[in-house]
């Protein structure tokens, strides 16, 4: 996302630096040995592909991809797979640290995996995306494996490509791997929920937040930037409990509307094409939906919206952080001064490596839960992990961020030395 304005450049918006910055930040709360703290502020590994893929106009085409596995001192890494034109490797590097800090949060016997591949699936047709899919599989295959390295979908990728990537990992290996990769369609072993989990884990962590605010949810109104797996199911979980969602936005418009949008009409918009195409009377721009006096404001696209320059403008009295970083270090000094409750990424969003877990679970037992158990065993992890976060930002004096940071590095520094490595 293009910030030029000059305030922000005094501070950085590479995602690899945010995530060595909130490291340090919760680690002097902490009173760790130094070299825990430098081990943790890199991965430690990481792969750069580059792969061929043939287009349809018989052209072949190179593409680079990453896979990076921060810390797996817990268990094997896990985390999604993300397909966008603006993919670095430091950004893959960040988000497989924010994964490993997420998988602490929620205590999954896990640490952090991400994967990106440099592309732009708006302009591929399906045969390129199922080839351009099977191709990074093909790359990454003896990277990663159900006891090793568990990919699953992000920004740009969804059920069918984890289809397609289990199919080829699966061929490759002789036989049907299911626990290779996790977000998969249900008919492959994918699990009940997974679809939902992310929005609904979130969901989970604004009711938690609310009630310490003392307003109910028919009270309560909503933005939210992005509008795909994360945000656009948020919106329709949030106004089935009674919330009003007031603005929405995806990479090419946004709209709001003070009373309240028509959901359905949103959703045949966007299923259509894009929210740019919505009636133009309810249309703003792209950053002023971060800005609109709401109750919860919920990022739920990329990295670094909420920064310098734009945290004071923030109105929300709650920021539900569906996005991946989506908040810089100073923002959130900001934030904090100006008592905004911010329900850090690594909690917010967790609901989703949660049910990850819990396909992986199933694909492991090839014994498979019903909906219900699923969101019930969601809701447990999630409630849970937020007042656990909440009490100890409260004991420490921090924010939110820090807290979680905080279970999650004791957890895996921990781990680390109990197997004799620092
Ligand atoms: N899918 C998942 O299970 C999880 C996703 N996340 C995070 O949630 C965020 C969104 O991911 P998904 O919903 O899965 O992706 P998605 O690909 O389903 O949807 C992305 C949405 O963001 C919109 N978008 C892209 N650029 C934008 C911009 N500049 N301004 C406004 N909207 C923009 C797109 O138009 C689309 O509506 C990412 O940060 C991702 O890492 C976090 C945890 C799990
Ligand atoms: O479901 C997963 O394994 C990871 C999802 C993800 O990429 C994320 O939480 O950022």
């Amino acid at each position: 996302m293009a910030i030029t304005s000059t305030a922000v450049k005094q501070e950085t918006l590479n995602p690899y630096e945010i995530v060595q910055r909130q490291i340090e930040i919760a680690a002097s709360h902490l009173n760790l040995p130094q070299q825990e703290i430098e081990f943790l502020k890199r991965p430690m590994r990481v792969l750069t592909v580059n792969f061929a893929v043939k287009m349809d106009d018989g052209s072949v085409k190179v593409f680079e991809g990453y896979r990076s596995q921060h810390n797996d001192a817990i268990g094997p890494t896990k985390g999604g797979i993300r397909f966008h034109p603006d993919v670095t490797l430091d950004e893959v590097k960040a988000l497989s640290m924010w994964m490993s800090f997420k998988c602490g949060v929620v205590s999954l016997p896990y640490g952090g995996g991400k994967g990106g591949v440099i592309c732009n699936p708006a302009e591929m047709s399906k045969g390129e995306l199922e080839r351009l899919s099977r191709g990074f599989m093909e790359a990454i295959a003896d990277f990663v494996g159900p006891d090793k390295d568990i990919p699953a979908p992000d920004v740009y990728t969804n059920a069918q490509v984890m289809a397609w990537m289990v199919d080829t990992y699966s061929k490759k290996k002789g036989s049907f791997q299911p626990g290779v990769i996790t977000g998969k369609p249900i008919i492959l072993g994918g699990s009940k929920g997974r679809n939902e989990a992310t929005a609904r884990g979130c969901v989970f962590t604004i009711l938690e937040a609310l009630e310490e605010l003392g307003k109910k949810p028919n009270e309560a109104t909503v933005a939210i930037q992005g509008y795909g797996n994360a945000g656009r199911i948020a919106a329709e979980l949030l106004t089935e409990l009674g919330f009003t969602i007031v603005a929405v936005s995806d990479s090419k418009g946004a709209i709001y509307n003070q009373n309240g949008l028509d959901l359905e009409a949103v959703n045949a918009c966007k299923d259509a094409g894009s929210l740019a195409n919505y009636d133009k009377k309810y249309q703003i721009t792209a950053e002023s939906i971060l800005e609109l006096d709401v109750d919860v404001l919920i990022p739920a696209a990329l990295e670094n919206v909420i920064t310098s320059v734009n945290a004071d403008n923030v109105k929300a009295k709650i920021v539900a952080e569906a996005a991946n970083g989506p908040t810089t270090p100073e923002a959130d000094k900001i934030l904090s001064e100006k008592g905004v409750l911010v329900i850090p990424d690594i909690l917010a969003n967790a609901g989703g490596v949660t049910v990850s877990y819990f396909e992986w679970v199933q694909n492991l037992m090839s014994f498979y839960w019903s909906e219900e158990e699923v969101n019930e065993k969601l809701q447990v992890k999630m409630v849970e992990a937020y007042r656990e976060v909440r009490f100890l930002a409260k004991e420490h004096q921090t924010d939110l961020r820090t807290a979680a940071f905080m279970i999650s590095i004791k957890r895996i520094a921990e781990a680390m030395r109990i197997r004799g490595w620092v």
